[in-house]
């Protein structure tokens, strides 16, 4: 699914008004209708609802909405800031509507003029959406810490108002006025602004209204951001042939962990076999032979070092080399990264402690060949390339980083971020907070190192791998919980997630 700036959403309204022969008027009661159902659906009779309308297109889906409300006879009343401009022609237009109705309209014209709250009272908040155009100050800045001052249930229309869609709302020096909202009910594709933690605080559970905007405008026009959905997964996903061996799965091979850290070795082995890999290697230290060999007896192993991964530049047998989970960080470390750099020719991940190394050798990074995937945690970013002033700083960053390096960054988190050579930035829409536990970014450095082994391209495998990786971490807290979740339950559930999305 493309996620689109705010000209961008502005011009696909334009476009289906003007190609696909719809009045504007009524694509904003198609917006309406389908935040209505949802209320219907959602909160009985017993409840009122308090709405605050802007006047542009943002308060003509408030004031839609109210007489649709209202039509079923839902207690209804409107609140309009006062503002000497008119309002927006669907606006004016929805306000004549209203008027012809018994819902009560009040214009606010100074703080003792706003309502009082009560407990059945669900405020909704239609004052700004996508065309906000300057921070917010003076009466609109009292009317949202009023709104935020109760604990009543929120719903923003589309956006909650006060928040930038595409850009970062949050300054570091004036304290921001946004309305915090429970629910945001939001028209036709995911919002940049919806995939950035800062935003947390605003936005409560987003839910999605398909409007019917044009599907040619979404497919000609080209954009930065996507965000991966089952119908991009379809796409990439190959199911296995008939006629084929282990051979035309790949040889994969992990260097991973050390005395004390061969969880992190097992859990990416695992999860690199499980992940379809046909043969898989496992690198590792002396002390931890005995463990890899009893708990992945379907890996190959070899030695190297006593308590962590020594010297080793036997790679030319392997398809693909994963980095990092649970090596530790030693000064070895440096010139075993050099040897990989400098030898291998086919695709690598690195991940975790090869990242920390690469970190304190910068001179390092020049040599990273091109289209190697690395998949920092967001503070491993920060160690590699330096603070943030805001989640839309670390994105732009990333982008940036990726284009300089020719590499992809998986930058790990709630919608975790695939940054392309390219310039192309996509977000994550499977994973849930329980996968926020020690060992589940092993997991998915060991499904991007299988998934390679079989032949996807490096940005296939990236979108497969944190696709699948947090599928199979949501299909496994269904089962237990999130808190219950541990890294080894997104193993086993990686059979569910697969099948999950050969049935999609
Ligand atoms: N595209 C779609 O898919 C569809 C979109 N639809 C809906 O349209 C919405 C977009 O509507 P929109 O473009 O009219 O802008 P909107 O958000 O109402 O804001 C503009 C108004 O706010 C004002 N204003 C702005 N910032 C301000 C500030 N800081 N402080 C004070 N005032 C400020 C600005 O005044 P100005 O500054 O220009 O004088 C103007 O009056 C969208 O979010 C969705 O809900 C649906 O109906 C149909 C399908
Ligand atoms: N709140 C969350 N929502 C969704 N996914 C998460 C969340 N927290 C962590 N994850 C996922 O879990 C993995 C954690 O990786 P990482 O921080 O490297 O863990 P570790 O180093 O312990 O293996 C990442 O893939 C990340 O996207
Ligand atoms: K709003």
């Amino acid at each position: 699914m493309k996620i689109f700036s705010v000209e961008q959403i502005q011009n696909w309204d334009a476009f289906t008004i003007n190609k696909e022969g719809i009045l504007s008027i009524n694509l904003m009661e198609r917006a309406a209708v389908a935040c209505f159902d949802w209320i219907v659906q959602s909160f009985d009779e017993s409840y009122c609802f308090k709405i605050f309308c802007g006047k542009g297109n943002n308060g003509g889906d408030g004031l839609a909405l109210a007489r649709l409300l209202n039509s079923i006879k839902y207690q209804v009343s409107v609140f309009i800031p006062h503002n000497n401009k008119p309002g927006s022609p669907d606006f004016e237009e929805n306000l004549k509507k209203l008027k012809k109705t018994s819902v009560h309209i009040s214009v606010l014209q100074n703080e003792n003029s706003f309502p009082s709250i009560s407990e059945k009272d669900i405020i909704i908040d239609a004052l700004f959406g996508t065309g906000l155009n300057k921070p917010v100050k003076g009466f609109y800045k009292e009317i949202i810490g009023y709104i935020n001052a109760n604990s009543n249930d929120t719903i923003a229309i589309d956006v909650p108002s006060g928040l930038y869609v595409d850009k970062s709302t949050i300054t570091e020096n004036e304290d921001v006025s946004i309305i915090k909202a429970d629910y945001t009910l939001t028209f036709q594709n995911q919002k940049l602004a919806f995939l950035v933690a800062e935003n947390e605080p605003y936005t409560g559970k987003v839910v999605f209204f398909d409007i019917e905007l044009s599907k040619d405008y979404e497919a000609s026009t080209p954009t930065p951001f996507e965000y991966i959905d089952d119908s991009m997964i379809k796409g990439i996903y190959q199911p296995r042939k008939n006629f084929v061996n282990k051979g035309n799965y790949g040889y994969a091979s992990l260097l991973c962990g050390s005395y004390g850290m061969m969880g992190a070795a097992v859990l990416s082995s695992l999860a690199c076999l499980r992940s379809g890999a046909g043969k898989l290697t496992s690198v590792v230290c002396e002390a931890g032979y005995g463990i890899m060999q009893t708990a992945v007896p379907e890996a190959m192993c070899m030695v190297s070092g006593e308590k962590h991964i020594g010297n080793f530049d036997d790679f030319q047998h392997f398809d693909v080399v994963g980095i990092g989970p649970g090596i530790g960080k030693f000064k070895s470390h440096v010139k075993l990264l050099e040897n990989l750099f400098k030898s291998f020719k086919r695709p690598i991940v690195i991940d975790a402690d090869a990242l920390n190394i690469l970190s304190e050798n910068e001179e390092l990074y020049s040599s990273i060949p091109v289209d190697t995937i690395i998949t920092p945690h967001p503070k491993e970013f920060e160690r590699l390339f330096g603070k943030s002033t805001s989640d839309f700083d670390t994105i732009d960053k990333a982008i940036e980083t990726a284009k300089e390096f020719r590499i992809y960054i998986v930058l790990k988190g709630h919608h975790t971020l695939i940054a392309t050579p390219d310039g192309k930035g996509y977000f994550n829409s499977t994973g849930n907070p329980g996968m926020a536990t020690a060992g589940a970014g092993d997991v998915l450095t060991g499904i991007i190192t299988g998934l390679l082994a079989q032949k996807y391209s490096p940005l296939q495998s990236c979108l497969l791998g944190v696709y699948l990786h947090g599928l199979a971490g949501d299909i496994a807290a269904e089962g237990l919980s999130q808190e219950a979740l541990i890294a080894k339950d997104i193993v086993e559930n990686l059979g569910n997630a697969f099948k999950e999305i050969q049935e999609t």
